[in-house]
């Protein structure tokens, strides 16, 4: 491997930020420079100048929200198909990292030098890549209310606390639906209390990790019910069973989601925007991307 082709994006702010010596240090120790962001939209940058400079692996030391940059700095330089990426985990939540069997900084240090390669899917929002999910309606909300001040005092819970407070007030989304289904296409028009779309989580049965190398997307619409609170538990834990009265779930290679002239606010691995309407769709194994030893390709 010649110098300079692996690079790593350090956050020194996310998580408890108390990580960045010492992860500097190990990875720089494993022939990563290691470049540290300054403040929002750095990591973007970064990603970008490492897909123009032809990087062939590129490790991200943050959250979902560092990650999220990268992988769109990397999309914007079209490089996406050609860089291994890794993820050493010092954010708050660390959705993708957990649902990729890395548990830790120590061991996404390891599993950034020496981790097997799979190949996984990469979700799209119009032109932007997400890796874990584009959500539009309550958790959206939801954890866009969770200041970061309360992330940081309970962690992935604040997303709990503040769903039950928002799910009491929220109006639901009028949205239209066409969705490539993978037995077919459905359609689905009303309001919803949210629209769960997930590459690397699922969010019906037991949820957890989703299969990311089969080309589908984990679709779930919730429609909107009276009793928002009753929702906001049940997406809080996970706990959609297959069969829970009001919640439609497809496998699905593609969606258009139409805000019948409405802007709708998704989040896209924690990325806010708004769209009147929306594309969404996966690009089949994509994204080489080093993944720990617990990690299950095909996860039941
Ligand atoms: N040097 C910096 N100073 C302040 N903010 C920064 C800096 N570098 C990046 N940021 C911003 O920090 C935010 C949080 O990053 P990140 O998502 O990695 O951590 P987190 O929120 O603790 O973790 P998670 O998303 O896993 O819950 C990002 O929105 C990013 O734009």
């Amino acid at each position: 491997m010649h110098v300079g082709s692996r690079r790593a994006v350090l956050n020194p702010v996310s998580g408890d930020g108390d990580h960045a010596a010492s992860v500097e240090r190990l990875l720089s120790a494993r022939g990563f420079a290691v470049s540290r962001t300054e403040g929002p939209g750095d990591a973007l940058e970064l990603g970008r100048a490492a897909g123009e400079a032809g990087a062939a692996e590129v490790a991200v030391a943050g959250g979902d929200g560092t990650v999220n940059e990268v992988v769109r700095g990397l999309a914007r330089a079209d490089h996406l198909d050609e860089v291994t990426l890794s993820v050493v985990p010092v954010g708050t939540a660390n959705l993708l990292a957990g649902t990729i069997g890395v548990g830790d900084r120590r061991q996404g240090v390891e599993v950034a030098d020496t981790g097997e390669v799979r190949t996984i899917d990469v979700g799209f929002a119009g032109a932007e890549p997400f890796l874990v999910s584009c959500i539009a309606g309550l958790p959206a909300e939801a954890s866009l209310a969770a200041s970061s001040d309360l992330k940081g005092r309970f962690g992935t819970l604040a997303f709990l606390v503040t769903g039950a407070q928002e799910a009491i007030e929220f109006d639901g989304l009028d949205i239209s639906l066409e969705v490539v289904g993978e037995d077919g296409p459905v359609t689905w028009s009303g309001s919803a209390t949210c629209l769960l779309v997930g590459n690397a989580r699922k969010f019906v049965a037991r949820g957890g990790q989703a299969d990311m190398e089969d080309g589908l997307l984990d679709v779930a619409i919730v429609e909107q019910m009276p009793t928002g609170n009753l929702v906001a538990e049940a997406v809080g834990h996970r706990l959609l069973a297959t069969d829970t009265e009001g919640v439609t779930h497809v496998r699905a290679r593609a969606l258009s989601v139409d805000g019948h002239g409405e802007p709708v606010r998704f989040s896209r691995d924690g990325e806010v925007a708004e769209h009147e309407q929306l594309d969404i769709r996966v690009r089949e194994r994509t994204l080489d991307l080093r993944v720990g030893p617990s990690y299950d390709p095909d996860p039941r």
